[in-house]
């Protein structure tokens, strides 16, 4: 049988044009309640200190709304980011090292040298009863390393594979088999996101099938807008199959 990959749907970009002119057009929380109305497996927002798209009061708005699984990702860093987590209390919280004004995410965490760090903070919501999920690159190392901090499942960092996809996709994909396959080996759960899209999908989830879940925004919502939400949800998912 089949793995299920679950699709989570990233909805920032719609928090980012809504901000663009105050007022509340489009509608986060509509958003939410549609992309899982639309097939989507889940929900994920990644709320940033200077709150330039998901603000922290969207998310408490999105969480009560939530009947699939809602992620929420950000730099535990922020005590403000540690307490919504708690107060909300999502599925699965991804912790991405961002630093401060990042335009977007562009790294994972260097699970080595911040081991003592991470056991610590993965611990703090694990006991809240949330699921973990550290930001990390394609480096079996990172992974190793990943796994004796108590984190349930990481995200491969999938920005690199997207960009040399282009030229060559077999060796784009390479270094995330390797990683997919120490993670699977350590009884790792497995999330990936960061420019997936329409093209390059499905041979991502082909190559390593045993895939739990991607997290999607950019090119999802802007897909969207020519091929409208709820189709470009289906054919986001029809890549999973
Ligand atoms: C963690 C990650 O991979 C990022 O892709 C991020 O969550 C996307 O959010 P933005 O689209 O707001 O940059
Ligand atoms: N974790 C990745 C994510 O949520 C969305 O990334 P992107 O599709 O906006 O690049």
């Amino acid at each position: 049988m089949n793995h299920t990959t679950k699709l989570s749907v990233n909805i920032n970009k719609i928090a980012t044009l809504r901000n663009s002119r105050g007022g509340n057009n489009p509608n986060v929380v509509k958003a939410a309640i549609d992309a899982q109305r639309f097939g989507a497996d889940g929900v994920t927002v990644h709320p940033r200190p200077d709150e330039r798209h998901i603000r922290y009061s969207d998310v408490r708005e999105i969480k009560p709304i939530i009947t699939t699984e809602f992620n929420i990702e950000g730099n535990c860093s922020e005590q403000k980011f540690i307490d919504l987590v708690l107060e909300t209390k999502p599925h699965q919280v991804t912790l991405v090292p961002d630093a401060l004004n990042q335009i977007t995410s562009d790294h994972g965490w260097n699970t080595i040298e911040h081991q003592d760090y991470l056991k610590q903070i993965v611990s703090v919501f694990k006991n809240a009863g949330i699921r973990v999920s550290l930001f990390v690159d394609p480096v079996v190392e990172m992974v190793a390393a990943a796994a004796t901090t108590g984190t349930d499942r990481i995200e491969l960092y999938t920005e690199g594979y997207a960009t040399a996809f282009l030229q060559n996709r077999e060796k784009a994909v390479a270094p995330y088999v390797a990683a997919a396959e120490k993670a699977r080996e350590l009884g790792l759960g497995l999330n990936a996101g960061h420019d997936l899209d329409l093209n390059n999908l499905q041979y991502f989830k082909q190559h390593i099938p045993w895939l739990d879940e991607v997290s999607i925004g950019h090119a999802l919502i802007a897909d969207a807008l020519y091929l409208g939400y709820e189709n470009t949800i289906q054919l986001y998912k029809r890549q999973l199959q």
